[in-house]
Formats: structure tokens, sequence, C-alpha cells
């Protein structure tokens, strides 16, 4: 037995830092039957900490039906600056409001976006640690933040074991010819020079999700063709060949691809020496993560790009809201300036990227698509979104029921059907949750239970 090895049913915290936000689950291991994977942890409570990186933050906190069944508390919160306060202000509450001692956590999953070469789950010792923290400069908005909390859970929670879970292992399963970046080849390797992908563990989840929901065999995805959008702060796609990542928009680092909220997504890489002489210079905006060294290029394409660079929020749900204001005006007549243009340019840009997208994954898994998939914050919550996504997919097979798209907020499902299922040509919304992906992957994992 490994010294990491745990009480059976032990309970599993699960963390999550996504680049503007901070969620974390508590579960208790309930099992490991390989015929019922949802079923290895039960929900004990979730903590969601919104806004990070534009403050103030918004704290969330429910206990889950399996736990104490008490209403959910939320707050404003100045004290929270960044990942390590949020992980502190969530552990003060904990002790404050539930009942549960820390003392019985076994094992903290950390959602790790850049692991390099490491794919599989590894125990937080001072090797791993510094290979994560190397890897920093490779995911400049969240390696450093998971690392402090990291280090929050070894001052807190001592005597429980931190294990990392990478948001690259779903995409090593890319083909060699997707994966490498057409630069010399000595070069890329000695500097591990390519394309990552990240949001793997989403991509997980939301697989073994819609595979039960489509009743394709549960531990067995390999029949399943998807073409998955996580929509969040941080936005990619996936083609899922035969339950595994065939190409993923996000590459060397989670900035390329599609933009985000502070992000630029791709763009020609001459761009940058246009917009500043000081690109190559090492930034001094000490609000990035800790122990992160990048350059000014590096800091105006992952902080201060994106849509909120378009329209000055990161907020993607006031950007419809605005857009469509200025919508109703324009279609009573009334006189908008081309300041107002610009959250119909925001929205626009974004759709017209996920197009280019879907378009070549649609190509890419030969037409063979079961269903297309919508999640992250955005995904699982633009009614607007997913209906011009769709409006224009409509070419290739997919459609959308407007009533269906309307009522996904009021149905619980963890995957909700929002057009005409019946052609075999699904559209979907997942609620994606990387913290739950982590915790099963952790129960049923023989190194950390004892016998
Ligand atoms: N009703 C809504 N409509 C559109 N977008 C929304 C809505 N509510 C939240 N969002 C977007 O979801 C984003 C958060 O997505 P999420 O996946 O939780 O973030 P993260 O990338 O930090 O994990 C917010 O930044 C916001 O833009
Ligand atoms: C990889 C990434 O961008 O993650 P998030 O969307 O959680 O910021
Ligand atoms: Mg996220």
């Amino acid at each position: 037995m490994s010294d990491t090895a745990a009480p059976k049913s032990g309970l599993i915290l699960a963390v999550n830092a996504g680049s503007s936000s901070l969620k974390i689950s508590l579960f208790r291991r309930v099992g490991a039957d390989a015929n019922a994977p949802h079923d290895a942890v039960d929900l004990l409570l979730v903590s969601t900490i919104n806004n990070i990186s534009a403050p103030p933050a918004n704290f969330s906190f429910k206990f889950a039906a399996h736990g104490e069944g008490r209403e959910a508390k939320k707050e404003l919160a100045q004290d929270i600056k960044d990942h390590a306060t949020a992980f502190t202000h969530f552990l003060d509450y904990l002790k404050r409001e539930a009942s549960i001692d820390r003392e019985q956590i076994v094992h903290i999953c950390h959602r790790v976006v850049h692991g390099g070469s490491y794919f599989k789950p590894v125990v937080i010792t001072d090797e791993s640690y510094h290979h994560i923290e190397r890897l920093s400069d490779l995911a400049p908005l969240h390696n450093g933040g998971a690392l402090s909390v990291m280090q929050a859970c070894i001052d807190a929670i001592p005597k429980a074991n931190s294990i990392a879970y990478f948001d690259t292992s779903f995409h090593c399963t890319m083909p060699l010819h997707v994966s490498t970046c057409p630069i010399r080849q000595d070069i890329a390797k000695k500097r591990g020079l390519k394309k990552y992908g990240f949001h793997g563990l989403s991509y997980a989840f939301i697989l073994q999700a819609v595979c039960s929901h489509l009743n394709k065999a549960r531990d067995d995805p390999s029949q399943t063709n998807l073409i998955v959008m996580h929509l969040g702060s941080g936005a990619s796609m996936c083609a899922i060949k035969e339950g595994k990542s065939l190409d993923t928009t996000m590459g060397l680092t989670p900035v390329s691809g599609l933009p985000g909220a502070t992000r630029s997504g791709a763009i020609d890489p001459s761009l940058i020496f246009h917009y500043t002489n000081r690109a190559g210079r090492i930034s001094h905006d000490r609000s990035l993560a800790v122990n992160v060294h990048v350059t000014e290029a590096e800091d105006i394409l992952n902080k201060r790009s994106g849509w909120n660079a378009l329209t000055g929020t990161t907020d993607f749900g006031e950007i419809v809201k605005q857009m469509k204001e200025v919508d109703a005006r324009l279609a009573r007549g009334e006189e908008v300036t081309e300041e107002d243009g610009k959250w119909r340019l925001a929205f626009d840009l974004f759709l017209d990227r996920i197009l280019g997208y879907l378009g070549g994954y649609y190509v890419k898994l030969g037409g063979k698509v079961d269903a297309l998939v919508f999640a992250g914050g955005i995904g699982e919550r633009s009614v607007e979104l997913r209906e011009a996504v769709v409006a224009h997919a409509a070419c290739v097979g997919f459609s959308l029921d407007p009533e269906l798209n309307k009522k996904v907020d009021s149905n619980e499902d963890v995957v909700v059907d929002v057009g005409p299922s019946s052609d075999g040509h699904h559209v979907l919304v997942c609620r994606t949750d990387e913290q739950h992906e982590m915790a099963k992957e952790c129960a049923f994992d023989s190194r950390f239970w004892e016998e």
C-alpha cells in the first residue's frame, strides 16, 4: 500500500483555479464501480468565487442535496484579491458554517492547466511542485494561481495529499501532425514547443456525460464523435473522434485559438511587434500570478485583449444584454453612435471565430458528428450565442429548438437537449464539472485508497 492511501470513504476536496474563478467542491468517496462512474463520489458542498480578475469577487457557497441541505449563500467579498485569498475565504466560511471537520479531507485534487510532459495525475512533492512552477510562464493566468492554492492547502490541511490533475492530459491523443508546429524540430523538441491543448478535465467530463446521455456504452466512449465548445473566460473547442481528442483550439499556451475575456486568441504572430516596440521586455505587471515571468507581449495578449479590450467588460452576459438594447433601439429607428457598435462587434467576432473552427472540425471528423455540445459559463448560459452558432451550422445538419434553448436554465440535468434529437445530429448543453471529473478519477485510483 502506498503512503498516500486513505480510508475507503474519506473526503475529497477538488479545487479548480480558472483564469477568473475558483471553484471548490467537497465530495465523499462512496465506491469505484466501473459500471457507474458518475456515482463514485457524493457531492457534499460547492463554492464558487467568480470575478477574481475583475474585483470585487462574488463568493457563493451551497450545500448539496447529500450534504447539509441548507440555503445557498452569496456575497461580494472585498478581501478576495487572488486565488490564494479566495481559498482562505472559503476555508474561513467552511469553519464557520459547516459541521465538516477539515481533518476528514484525505485528498485535495487541484486542476493544473499546464502539465507539460506530465500526463498522469501526480501527488505534489517538491519535485512535482517545481515542475508545475517551471511551466507557469506557459500558463500565466493559471499555474501560479493553482500553486498558491496548493501552498495554502499544505499550510491549512497538512495531513491531506495534494494531487495535481492536468488539463493537458486529455489531448495527449492528438496525432503528431496536429500537435506539431511547423518550426525547426530540434528546437521544438528541446523546448517542448508544440500544441498541448487545455480544458481537458472539462472535455473528459463532457465526453462521459454525453455518452451516458446518448446511451452509448457508459465506460466505452470509443464510438462517439463530438464537437465540444467550452466557452468561458477562457474559451476553447475540441474535436473528439472515437472518444479521443483529435484537435483543439488552444496551443502551446491557453492564449491561442478562440478569444477570451482578456485573451486575444489566434492572431498573426507579427501583430504584437507592430502593436508595441516593447514586446520582448519582461512585463512589470505584478498583478499576474506569483513566480511568472512573461514578456510585455504575453501580458498584452493574455491580460489586456479579448472582449474586455473591445468593450470594457469581461462579462459576456453584459455584452449580449447591451447588444440587444442597441439592436432594439435600431429597430425603433433611434440613432446609435459608433461606440454603441462595440457590443455587436465583440459578439460577432466571437461567433465568427467559433464558426471557423466548427467548420474545420466538421470536415476533420468527416461529417460524422454525434453532437455539438455547448459548455462553460457562456456555453451553458448564453441563449443568444447558442442560437447564433446553430443557425450558422444549419448547412451541415444541426438545428435548435428555440423553446428548449430558452429553457436550459430551468432544467437541472447535467446534459440538456436543445435540438430535435430524432435525426442523430444532437445539439446539447452540458453543465461541465472539472471538480467532479478530478474527484471521480481520484476515487478510482487504487494508489490513493486502502484495499
Ligand atoms: N448569462 C450569461 N450569458 C453569457 N455569458 C455569461 C452569463 N453568465 C456568465 N457568463 C460568462 O461566463 C464567464 C465565466 O465562465 P466560466 O467558465 O465559469 O469561467 P472560467 O473560465 O473562469 O472557468 C463569465 O466571465 C461571463 O462572461
Ligand atoms: C485553460 C483555461 O483557459 O481555463 P479557464 O477557462 O478555466 O480560465
Ligand atoms: Mg474554467
